[in-house]
């Protein structure tokens, strides 16, 4: 369980959000949504504890390790490693050197897990967007993480792909209890996969069910 109370940034004189009060449960896949520059990454990288937080409290349960999906990076076609060694880069900076024994089994279970076992020796630079983003999944499993944060990891891929991804996590969620924190633009997918969302609006939180989502919560000005 990840919970707030009275979370308050800010950067020097700038106040990014305040009183941020909510509570994500074990298990859950909800949504975090707000326009450009409300505080949505701010607030990611205080969960992950790669930013402080200004004041108020923030109680995330020791054993919920975070793995975070990435935005679609395109990859040159000349990157050197195949799916399988760009997974296996993420052993060395997030497994205890007990874990890292196992590594091969792990890799082996992620691949599978991930539906990319057929692919894994493909170069990522020549894998298409939906095989890279299922890539940067697989990689962000690894370390068995209890929450998953997707941070805009479905723009730019085309329709079918973006629903392909996202059906794979929900699979992951409902199997596995996996917590979903996902931030996104698109009104869609919001709407299909998450019954809860957090939404930044006058620099704080507040909580809607998916069903009270519409358009004009994900535009440009904050
Ligand atoms: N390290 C920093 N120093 C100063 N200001 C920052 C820093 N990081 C973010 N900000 C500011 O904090 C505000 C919130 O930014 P943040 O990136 O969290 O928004 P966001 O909701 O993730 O936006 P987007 O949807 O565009 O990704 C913005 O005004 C941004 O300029």
């Amino acid at each position: 369980m990840i919970r707030a109370q009275n979370l308050t940034k800010r950067f020097g004189n700038q106040l990014v959000f305040h009183d941020l009060n909510f509570q994500i449960n074990d298990g859950e896949f909800i949504s975090l949504i707000g326009p450009n520059g409300s505080g949505k990454t701010t607030l990611v990288k205080i969960l992950m504890g790669l930013e402080k937080k200004s004041s108020g409290e923030l109680l995330i349960d020791s054993k919920q390790t975070i793995g975070y999906v990435p935005q679609f990076r395109n990859i040159d076609l000349d990157y050197p490693l195949d799916i399988e060694q760009f997974i296996r880069l993420n052993l060395k900076f997030t497994l205890s050197p007990a874990k890292r024994k196992n590594g091969n089994e792990m890799i082996k279970t992620i691949l599978e897990k991930t539906g990319l076992t057929n692919l894994k020796n493909r170069p990522l630079g020549l894998a298409s967007g939906g095989e890279k983003q299922k890539a940067y999944l697989a990689q962000a499993l690894l370390n068995d993480p209890k929450v998953l944060i997707l941070d805009e990891s479905t723009a730019s891929l085309d329709v079918e792909v973006k629903l392909q991804l996202m059906d794979l996590v929900q699979e992951l969620n409902r199997k596995y209890h996996l917590t979903v924190i996902f931030i996104s633009h698109d009104y869609d997918l919001t709407k299909k996969y998450t019954k809860r969302a957090l939404l930044f609006k006058n620099k704080t939180l507040t909580e809607i069910s998916a069903q009270d989502i519409s358009e004009d919560m994900f535009g440009m000005e904050a």
